[in-house]
């Protein structure tokens, strides 16, 4: 590594780029993937199910390997990289964590919905007691005013989280507002803040530079966007755009593009890009993890996934609340039958 890293990346595709293969990681996989990405001096590496600890299941999606055996093939493969894991309490338990850290993981980002921090004492409390750097994860913080970012992140804090994220689950934000939220946390809170975007309206580059530019030095990439929805932060590009900055990450260029081009490409189904369903999560607020879903239900009951989709952002649905795209589907279904007889 040359000099001090000016910004410490988190790169997600082994957990948020989950979503985007239906949890279908082999260990092979994870392995090729994390020996990449340490060889190219990447510092985090977050290894779990898409939804965090946990969360293989009927309504989240089943993995094909159990997320114990990724992240124990994961810790043995890094020699420098830091293996990181998500938590959602709820989904995931201590137990869980407690497992993920006797492997060797040492860092636990704990994410609830951006109005329920309170939810996050006891498993911060717990990630610390693990000896774990811990991190506080407001998902979907589009859907609340900065005041209320700022209450819920200080929350946080007091728990004992070293680093709290802005998480934009919805790639819903436009770079005049991260800006606003990352400014206020900066002015409010003691501990590192961090970015985690989507790139369902294409802003997830913009978004990471307004959030860096206004102090966030943590910061999300997913290699070749690897994430739900559209996909995040774009980490090979990233490192590419901080390095013109001056910006160091400490992250090889040349090495990070060759594991995007080499290895990660062959694993997609279907390159990563901003399709009909991905622009409307962010136009409409929704989850990015729910498209799917979504795609899922539009297909069993015939009808376009933009509907339920929309209707899910009308009706303000939150992570957790799976369940509610078939109802959705179902009943926007029946309404159109309805309209035909
Ligand atoms: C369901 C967990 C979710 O994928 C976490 C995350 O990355 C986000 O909210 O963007
Ligand atoms: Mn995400």
């Amino acid at each position: 590594m040359v000099g001090e890293r000016n910004i410490l990346i988190t790169e997600v595709a082994l957990r948020d780029g989950s979503h985007a293969i239906r949890h279908q990681y082999t260990v092979d996989q994870v392995v090729a993937v994390a020996k990449g990405l340490d060889d190219a001096n990447v510092p985090y590496i977050e290894v779990s199910h898409g939804d965090g600890l946990g969360g293989s299941s009927l309504q989240y999606g089943l993995s094909l390997t159990n997320e114990m055996e990724l992240i124990e093939a994961a810790v043995s493969t890094v020699t420098n990289a830091k293996i990181a894991v998500l938590l959602l309490p709820g989904i995931g338990t201590m137990k869980e964590l407690k497992q993920a850290a006797q492997l060797g993981v040492k860092m636990a980002r704990i994410a609830t919905h951006v109005t329920e921090a309170d939810i996050s004492a006891q498993h911060i409390a717990f990630a610390k007691e693990l000896g774990l750097e811990t991190v506080g994860f407001l998902m979907m913080a589009h859907m609340v005013p900065t005041e209320k970012l700022v209450e819920q992140a200080k929350l946080m804090e007091s728990y004992g989280a070293d680093v709290v994220y802005v998480v934009d689950s919805a790639g819903a934000f436009l770079p005049h507002e991260v800006k606003e939220r990352i400014q206020a946390l900066k002015n409010s809170l003691s501990i590192e803040i961090g970015f985690h975007g989507h790139n369902n309206l294409s802003l997830a580059m913009a978004n990471t530079l307004a959030a860096i530019e206004e102090g966030a030095t943590r910061i999300d990439g997913s290699i070749r966007c690897l994430g739900a929805g559209a996909g995040n932060t774009q980490t090979e590009v990233l490192i590419a755009v901080l390095n013109r900055l001056g910006i160091n990450t400490g992250i090889d260029l040349y090495k990070i593009m060759d594991v995007a081009e080499n290895i990660v490409a062959p694993i997609l189904e279907k390159p990563q890009e901003i399709t009909k369903d991905g622009l409307i999560l962010g136009y409409a607020g929704v989850y990015s993890s729910f498209l799917l879903h979504a795609q899922a239900a539009s297909k069993k009951f015939g009808i376009d996934s933009r509907d339920i989709l929309v209707e899910l952002g009308k009706r303000k649905v939150v992570g957790g609340q799976e369940d509610m795209i078939i109802d959705v589907a179902a009943e926007i279904s029946k309404q159109k039958q309805t309209a035909h007889t």
